[in-house]
């Protein structure tokens, strides 16, 4: 039974669309393990889509007052248009107003802001049409009014959303037809709430489809974008927009934040004496290596050629040591030449170093990188003379402790 499912699973699995990693493939049926950076493109987009939704909505709205005021008696028509004016004045505000901030709680605010305006109208439409006896084409237009759920569910394929995402967005609406069906239950009738109800359910279907879709392109796109195509470690200019998404969120919290700067040691003499191709090995080795040892949830960034940059956010300087400790257990790699490869490392924390900005603790970082190069390489310093640990490996000189940057 287990090898069926699992033979299932597989075939399924192929059909997901294949820019993904296999690890990436559970982001596509709910966001929580999503990379911080993942989840600020989305939210930028998420809102922009809205704003897009917003502006066509504020201008197709009023338009059709035009028809109701051809086919519907008055006061009917004036008490629609009055209704269709203030549903396009919401949406002109969503669209001049809302701005995304890069938080994910704020671009699901918007997606509900969006949907709950043509929500209201629709209510108060129905509620108004309910009133009046209607005949022939005056009959045919009020039943139009009767297709707005399946339009925002429709709407819910032009984002990028998981599938857990678009089923909460969607709920409410599959929610309210089930209860007005119940509520309706004496005189309902039943072919017609049934064939409207499965038609909700499939368009819900197919605009999920649609969200991971596109949320499957934008990972991948994403992937590559913050990527460092090499080691495949984070690039300089995603390690910059993490550290300052992190060092808002620490100083906001008051919490811990610690970066380590890593340099690899004597790495020109692996060029001159084995290529270039060997240095480039020494790097993807050193990257998996790290990534291996470091702490779920630390990014390490390559800051330049044989640079990188270690961010530990909720890291102490204790803490930051503890894991530059195990990383240096862990080895970087062996040397083509024998031996293994060191590196020379600067620790700096937000908290113990007094510092105020993401930018002046990385230079803090680097200093005492290069304090560690001066010190004799192989070793790590951190914010005062006890962090300054013994080479981790007995082939390398021990040289004795570097002066606090
Ligand atoms: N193979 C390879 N080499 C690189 C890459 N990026 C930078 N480098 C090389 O890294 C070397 C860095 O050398 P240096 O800055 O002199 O440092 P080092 O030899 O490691 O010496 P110390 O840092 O003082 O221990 C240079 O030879 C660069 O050409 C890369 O992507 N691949």
């Amino acid at each position: 039974m287990n090898q069926v499912s699992e033979m299932l699973w597989h075939r399924l699995m192929g059909l997901m669309p294949g820019e993904l990693k296999k690890s990436e493939l559970g982001w596509l049926f709910s966001p929580h393990r999503h990379l911080s950076l993942l989840a600020r493109r989305r939210a930028a987009l998420i809102v922009n889509r809205v704003r897009l939704f917003a502006f066509l909505f504020a201008v197709l709205t009023p338009l059709w007052s035009i028809i109701d005021f051809v086919v519907f008696p008055f006061p009917l028509w004036g008490q629609l248009a009055f209704m269709r004016f203030a549903a396009s004045a919401a949406f002109a505000s969503l669209l001049v107003y809302y701005r995304s901030n890069g938080d994910l709680f704020n671009a699901y605010r918007a997606m509900a802001l969006l949907f709950a305006i043509p929500t209201v109208f629709y209510v108060a439409s129905h509620s108004l049409l309910a009133h009046y006896q209607l005949t022939g084409m005056s009959a045919a237009i009020g039943a139009g009014y009767a297709f707005l759920p399946f339009v925002l569910l429709g709407g819910l394929a032009v984002f990028p959303l998981a599938v857990a995402e678009s089923f909460v967005v969607a709920s409410p609406i599959l929610i309210c037809h089930a209860v007005s069906g119940y509520l309706r239950w004496a005189a309902m009738d039943w072919p017609a709430f049934t064939g409207a109800f499965w038609l909700l359910v499939l368009i819900t279907g197919v605009a999920a489809l649609a969200g991971i879709c596109q949320l499957a392109f934008m990972i991948a796109l994403v992937r590559q974008a913050i990527r460092d195509p090499l080691t495949n470690a984070f690039s300089r200019s995603s390690g910059m927009e993490i550290l300052d998404l992190h060092f808002t969120m620490a100083e906001r919290a008051d919490a811990p934040f610690a970066v380590a700067f890593l340099d690899l040691d004597h790495f020109k003499r692996i060029n001159d004496g084995y290529g270039h191709e060997a240095g480039d090995r020494a790097l993807v080795t050193m990257t998996e290596r790290v990534t291996q040892h470091m702490r779920h949830g630390d990014v390490l960034a390559r800051w330049g050629g044989e640079e990188f940059l270690l961010i530990m956010p909720g890291a102490g300087l204790e803490q930051a040591r503890t894991a530059i400790e195990r990383l240096r257990g862990g080895g970087f790699g062996e040397r083509p030449e024998g031996g293994p490869v060191t590196a020379s490392i600067g620790i700096a924390e937000r908290r113990a170093d007094h510092v105020g900005d993401w930018k002046r603790l990385v230079e803090l970082a680097d200093q005492r990188m290069y304090a560690a190069k001066q010190g004799g390489r192989d070793r790590v310093v951190g914010g005062e003379p006890a962090a300054v640990l013994a080479p981790s490996h007995p082939t390398m000189p021990a040289i004795a402790t570097t002066a606090p940057v």
